[in-house]
């Protein structure tokens, strides 16, 4: 396995090129709580059953809410700035669909670096469902991806995906933790090859290689 590992201090900082950095301790308590909420809402409004006066009285609370909300807005890109475990810095977008802190539909997805690439855990509720009971495999895909782009930034530098493919082996539970496993498998020029894996209950039920093409950045050598 050849992995370039880039110092903290060399990776490039987003601030670099025009983005807004939050750090992850900066981030409201009562933001992350409404995210959690919101989390919780979207799964009972895909689900409920209720009485149409309820449903009624809801979609005006909640266009009332959103038109609160709306008075101020992120910048588009705005990227937040997480402190690993492993004491590493990772970037990332902060409204990420698949691991962004503010992102009410995101599962969340946190990976945490390990001596072979990255990991972590997850757990889908219905909101993420394909066939009955199952996660749908775009979302299959979307997790790789993050798992896959992620473990290239941090081991090597920041990339966008050219190719991923993805075998699905067995079907995929909602409401059982998946492991998710990313590792860099070889770096030619820009080329990053990379892999990643989920399993459920141990069993492997999807797997992918993808290629990230990592991105010039001015102040760099490839910018
Ligand atoms: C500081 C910032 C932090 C950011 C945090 C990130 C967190 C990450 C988490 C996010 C995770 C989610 C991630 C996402 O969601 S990323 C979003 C989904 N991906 C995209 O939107 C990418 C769209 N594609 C492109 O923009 C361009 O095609 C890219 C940039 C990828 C390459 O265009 P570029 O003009 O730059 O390069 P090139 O064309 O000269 O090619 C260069 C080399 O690559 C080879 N090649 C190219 N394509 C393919 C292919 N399909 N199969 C096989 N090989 C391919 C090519 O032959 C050549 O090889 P060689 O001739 O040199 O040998």
């Amino acid at each position: 396995m050849t992995v370039n590992t880039q110092s903290v201090a060399e990776r490039p900082d987003p601030r670099a090129f025009g983005l807004p950095v939050v750090e992850q301790a900066q981030i409201p308590a009562e933001l992350r709580s409404l995210v959690a909420r919101v989390h919780d809402l979207i799964d009972a409004v895909a689900n409920t059953e209720a009485d149409a006066d309820t449903l009624a009285e809801a979609a005006s609370t909640v266009e009332g809410l959103t038109d609160g909300l709306n008075v101020a807005r992120r910048q588009i890109g705005t990227m937040v700035q997480r402190d690993l475990q492993s004491g590493d810095t990772e970037f990332g977008t902060i409204t990420n669909i698949v691991a962004g802190d503010t992102n009410p539909a995101a599962p969340p997805l946190l990976l945490e670096r390990t001596p072979e690439g990255l990991r972590g855990e997850v757990t889908l509720n219905t909101v993420y469902q394909g066939p009955p009971g199952l996660v749908h495999g775009g979302w299959i895909a979307a997790l790789l991806d993050q798992a896959v782009g992620s473990v290239s930034a941090v081991e090597t530098a920041p990339g966008l995906t050219a190719n991923l493919n993805v075998d699905y082996r067995r079907p995929t539970p909602l409401f059982t933790p998946l492991e998710v496993t990313s590792w860099v498998e070889r770096v030619e020029g820009r080329k990053v090859f990379v892999a990643g894996r989920i399993r459920a209950h141990g069993e492997v039920t999807a797997e992918a290689t993808a290629l990230m093409i990592q991105v010039s950045v001015p102040g760099t050598q490839e910018g």
